[in-house]
């Protein structure tokens, strides 16, 4: 059992904890994502740390031991049977052999999985999938049945394989068919749930089958951030390795970066290279602006975050690009795992004929995510929740720590590094590359704890996150859907814990909420404190339920004014040294 002080806990503290919990969780025998993305981890020897009472030879043996039994429990989509098929196409290795896996793919083709109204009914049953417009599509069973009915592209099929992607999600098999027949989508599924390869797949496959008639650009992906634009591009890319239009040219697909926004308006490359382009809606205006790109070719524009590129901070920029794609037969498709009806109304006046696509509820979490609310009286009582959660084992990396404001993130931060915890920080005033280094650390495992504010909490896909901990209550039920999908994506399960003080009383009720169209279980007084009036509601939506927050800190004021001063020392002391001597900065007169 691992036992703690609920007064500052030291490094050594942490890593005995870590090991401690590891051990449990081993002994166990529970399904342990950490273990997967543990083996990964820079987990130091460091005996001087440490203490020597640490025995790595546990945690290493039980990862290798478990390997087979966590990878059949990852196997979430069922999907054993053909990945046993990729793993043996895997093995043939010429090109003339690849040739053949084509073929064989082409072979296996069988009916399709849904034939008629009747099995479309039952399948949309089960997946609780709504589905209203005109004239739709049956939904598709199986990837497979994408060669039976549309002439889908071997090549992407198969790319689709090899990257593990064997069985549709729900709103895959909705939105694929509808994309594929041209239709404006307005599509809501819960986060994790694989709204990206559901755009992503019908768009490279109608961008295939246009070919190559050097119109110049013909897709454009529009996110809210950078991260989640970088995290489309590199899915893309993927897919659309080793296609070929026409078989002349690769298809080209890019991240508007900004060294690829400077080179653009530069000439240093045409305009016309590219098919499809990734971006954040910013770095688009200003090439379109500059004359340095052309919309007037873009045949499909795909919103991801739609809600959040049509609420009241995007939607001038929004409206700019859509302005700037004046082809009369753009195709708009438009997702997001929450779509309040206020932008789901704009939304919609844009769209021609669309479709409306709502997997679950609208408003719902996703049900993989074990969601709990943790009263902590007052701003010092979060830290020591914290502590809580690490001693009664709830802490397991990796975790995810949202707060509400850059100042608040960078306070925790201090206050959990100085604990001596694996921990870094993400908001908007860290440099674009900071931020991609702490991303790419986190995911490989090397980092077990990242604390961040709103800037990371939508469409970004970290696989085996364990913990989200809204330190400071989200701002609204969508923020919080949104930063809690962090976690239990892809079929896996987590957990999400939501701290609020006395001053959080109204801004926890849509939380409270959230909880209870996502079926969990809510304490009768929940309930109760849970309903909202029609003056509430107005408050939260003005921002009024906003609340002053305490700085973040439980050393005590002398511990504080002396690291203060140390900090100031160290700051005068730099600046002393990096200052020209008045003498030195003029020229010599000897
Ligand atoms: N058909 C599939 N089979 C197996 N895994 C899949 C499939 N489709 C998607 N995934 C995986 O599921 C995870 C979540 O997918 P994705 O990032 O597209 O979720 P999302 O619905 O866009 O979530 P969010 O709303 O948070 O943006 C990814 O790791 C993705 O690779």
């Amino acid at each position: 059992m691992v036992n703690i002080n609920c007064g500052r806990i030291g490094i050594i503290d942490w890593f005995a904890l870590f090991v401690g919990l590891l051990r449990s969780v081993c002994d166990l025998h529970r399904m342990d994502i950490f273990r997967v993305l543990a083996r990964g981890a820079n987990v130091r020897k460091d005996t001087k740390r440490i203490g020597k009472d640490v025995d790595f030879s546990v945690v290493e043996t039980t990862v290798k031991d478990n390997d087979k039994q966590i990878t059949r429990e990852l196997d979430f989509f069922h999907n054993k049977r053909i990945m046993k098929k990729v793993e043996d196409l895997k093995d043939e290795k010429n090109e003339a052999i690849e040739d053949e896996r084509e073929t064989s793919v082409e072979n296996e083709v069988k009916e399709p999985k849904v034939t008629n109204i009747d099995e479309a009914t039952a399948l949309r049953k089960s997946y609780k999938g709504k589905v209203t417009g005109e004239d739709i599509p049956l939904p598709i069973g199986s990837f497979e049945d994408l060669v039976t009915r549309f002439s889908f592209d071997k090549r992407l099929l198969n790319n689709l394989i090899e990257k593990h992607f064997t069985e549709p999600t729900p709103i895959q098999c909705e939105a694929i068919p509808l994309s594929l027949n041209g239709r404006d989508i307005v599509a809501c599924a819960p986060t994790g749930s694989g709204k990206t390869l559901s755009f992503l797949i019908p768009l490279l496959q109608r961008v295939i089958s246009e070919g190559s008639n050097g119109t110049g650009l013909r897709a454009l992906i529009i996110s809210p951030t950078k991260e989640l634009a970088n995290q489309i591009f590199i899915e893309c890319d993927k897919l659309s390795h080793k296609i070929f239009l026409d078989k002349k040219r690769p298809l080209q697909v890019a991240l508007l970066s900004k060294s690829l926004n400077a080179k653009l308006r530069n000439k240093v490359i045409s305009d016309k290279k590219y098919d499809i382009i990734v971006t954040t809606p910013l770095r688009l205006i200003d090439l379109v602006k500059n004359e340095a790109l052309d919309l007037s070719t873009v045949k499909h524009i795909i919103f991801d975050e739609a809600d959040k590129l049509f609420d009241k901070t995007f939607i001038e920029q929004t409206d700019d690009i859509l302005s700037s794609c004046n082809n009369p037969k753009l195709q708009k498709s438009l997702f997001s795992a929450t779509m309040p009806s206020s932008v789901e109304e704009i939304a919609q006046s844009i769209m021609m004929d669309p479709v409306r696509v709502i997997i679950g509820h609208k408003e719902a979490a996703n049900a993989n995510i074990t969601q709990k609310i943790v009263y902590c009286g007052n701003e010092e009582g979060k830290l020591i929740a914290i502590r809580q959660l690490v001693q009664e084992g709830e802490f397991r990396p990796p975790v995810i720590i949202f707060l509400e404001s850059i100042e608040r993130a960078k306070a925790l931060y201090h206050e959990l590094i100085y604990d001596g915890l694996n921990v870094d920080v993400i908001h908007a005033e860290r440099t674009q590359i900071q931020r991609e280094k702490i991303i790419e650390s986190f995911k490989k495992g090397d980092l077990w704890c990242l604390i961040c504010t709103d800037v990371l909490a939508r469409g970004v896909d970290f696989k085996g996150v364990n913990l989200i901990i809204n330190y400071d209550v989200p701002r609204t039920a969508q923020a919080y859907v949104h930063r809690i999908g962090r976690t239990g994506r892809g079929g896996r399960s987590g957990k999400a814990v939501t701290f609020y003080t006395k001053q959080d009383s109204l801004a926890i009720k849509p939380v409270i909420n959230v909880m209870k169209q996502s079926g969990c279980q809510v304490a009768e007084w929940m309930d109760g404190i849970s309903k909202l009036s029609k003056r509430e509601k107005e408050s939260i939506k003005k921002g009024k339920a906003r609340v002053n927050r305490k700085q973040i800190s439980t050393v005590p004021k002398v511990d504080r004014l002396k690291r203060k001063r140390k900090q100031d020392t160290i700051e005068a002391s730099r600046k002393r040294k990096y200052q020209p001597k008045s003498d030195d900065s003029k020229p010599s007169t000897s």
